[in-house]
């Protein structure tokens, strides 16, 4: 027992009072037996815990009550046997867990006086480490689903999304995928018609290929025998038959991208094909049925092009039977995120090199305005990937437009306050504002009131008044 200069009992009695107290106060069970384990002192915790009656351990010791078979276990008439301090878990009748120990108190000579047993519950510590179990069970479960969706993203050509318009679009897609009609995707460069029309293919349940072919990047003079085939001496230097792309897709997908682009005659073709699902190869005498599902796309506007007589209107409504619009990327901000993993997913992937991405490039990712939609995000994330050298993408690394378009966001929300606002208040979120960003960006108090050019107390003080909590 450990004591204080301040502990001065008078006589034996006050001793005595205080042990009891201690003895009976106590949330361990404890229980005091002699050399023969008849049990001498006992406890309120121990009744409780162990679930043994009081009657038993007024009339029966710790061997008998263990010989018996009253209770599981014994420390206490193991303590006895050794003279050892034992432990001992024992699961009680009533369904309590404890952990039992029993420490033997010896004389001068080593013989056996009493023996102390402490009764630990621990069914409490029990449940919370099954609850903790189940929870790392389902934390792994967890884990295993997330592996499962960073590998099923470590394909390319996958189609990302978070945000709503996305996630409707993509429902639209998966409905549309299951019938033959032609699908007309809408939408700026880079989007991703491309990855969507590929989406629907492997939709479609199409046994056949995915064919895709850029109408507006093949000369207009052999985008015919390419979407149509030829056969042997159907021109000069047709030394062989060739299947063209519109017979290669039989089964299969014809993604037609930048189907504006295609010159009027061969809209007329293709008008024909839409209708009879024919084609006959150049010089070729008769015709083959295909069966193959149209996918067309283009970021110009058809219905003026159709208004300006470049575009057939009947092809127009033939392949507009179907169509979904996706919008630019600055209007689905919500999957920048997300895109940006999955880039720097695929990238780790090839150079076995992790990259995180600051916050703060984050925020900028997040406000640039994305002129080129996703294939431009797509290629600043691969060229930052390459500029960093510790696996950290930072501001500094973005391209000077998309730093700019931060810096150039604080005027801008600006413009996006309340115009009522009393000047006080406007002044007063105004400078709340630039205080928590100058903060979050120079990391430090004192940079901070360096770059706003007052001392540090004057900066403690606003950061008060303004109950600017970082
Ligand atoms: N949702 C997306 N998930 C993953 N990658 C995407 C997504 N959208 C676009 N991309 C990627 O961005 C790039 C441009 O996409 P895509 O070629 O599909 O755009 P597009 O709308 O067809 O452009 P264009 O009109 O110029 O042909 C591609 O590398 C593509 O893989």
């Amino acid at each position: 027992m450990y004591q204080t200069q301040f502990f001065q009992a008078s006589d034996n009695d006050e001793l005595v009072k205080l042990i009891t107290t201690i003895f009976h106060t106590s949330h361990d069970g404890l229980a005091i037996c002699d050399k023969n384990g008849h049990v001498l002192l006992y406890n309120e915790a121990y009744l409780h815990i162990t679930g043994v009656p009081a009657e038993v351990l007024n009339r029966y010791s710790f061997i008998e009550q263990k010989e018996m078979h009253m209770v599981p276990d014994s420390s206490a008439a193991r303590a006895i046997q050794t003279k050892q301090i034992h432990s001992v878990v024992i699961d009680y009748a009533n369904g309590r867990k404890a952990i039992n120990t029993a420490t033997p108190l010896l004389d001068e000579n080593q013989e056996l006086l009493f023996v102390v047993g402490n009764v630990r519950d621990i069914t409490e510590l029990n449940q919370l480490q099954q609850e903790l179990e189940e929870t790392r069970q389902i934390n792994s479960a967890f884990q295993q689903a997330l592996e499962q969706i960073q590998n099923e993203m470590g394909f390319e050509g996958q189609l990302i999304y978070r945000s709503n318009v996305m996630h409707r679009i993509v429902s639209l897609a998966q409905r549309f995928a299951r019938n033959d009609s032609p699908i007309l995707l809408l939408g700026e460069s880079g989007v991703g018609k491309d990855v969507l029309a590929s989406y629907i293919h492997a939709k479609s349940g199409r046994t056949g290929d995915f064919i895709k072919i850029n109408c507006g990047a093949i000369p207009d003079h052999l985008l015919e025998s390419e979407l149509f085939g030829y056969e042997k001496g159907a021109f000069t230097g047709a030394s062989q038959s060739k299947e063209g792309l519109l017979e290669l897709a039989h089964s299969g997908t014809i993604f037609l991208d930048e189907v504006g682009d295609l010159p009027f005659p061969l809209q007329f073709k293709l008008l024909n094909v839409l209708q009879d699902g024919k084609i006959r190869r150049l010089g070729g005498k008769t015709a083959r049925q295909v069966n193959m599902r149209i996918i067309a796309a283009t970021n110009s506007d058809l219905e003026e092009m159709v208004e300006r007589k470049q575009f057939r209107q009947d092809l127009y409504y033939r392949l507009n039977v179907l169509s979904i619009s996706v919008p630019p990327l600055r209007d689905r901000r919500e999957d920048i995120p997300a895109l940006i993993f999955y880039f720097l997913k695929m990238l780790e992937k090839k150079y076995q090199q992790e990259m995180r991405v600051e916050p703060e490039a984050l925020e900028a990712l997040m406000e640039y305005e994305w002129p080129g939609n996703t294939r431009e995000l797509k290629n600043v994330v691969e060229r930052s990937y390459h500029m960093c050298e510790n696996g950290k993408i930072t501001i500094d690394q973005l391209p000077a437009s998309i730093r700019k378009s931060q810096q150039s966001s604080l005027p801008l929300q600006l413009a996006k306050m309340d115009q009522s606002l009393p000047l006080k208040e406007a002044v007063d979120r105004f400078e709340r504002e630039y205080i928590q960003r100058l903060l979050q960006e120079t990391g430090t108090m004192q940079e901070c009131a360096d770059r706003l050019g007052v001392n540090i107390s004057t900066l403690v003080r606003k950061k008060r008044s303004l109950g600017i909590k970082l």
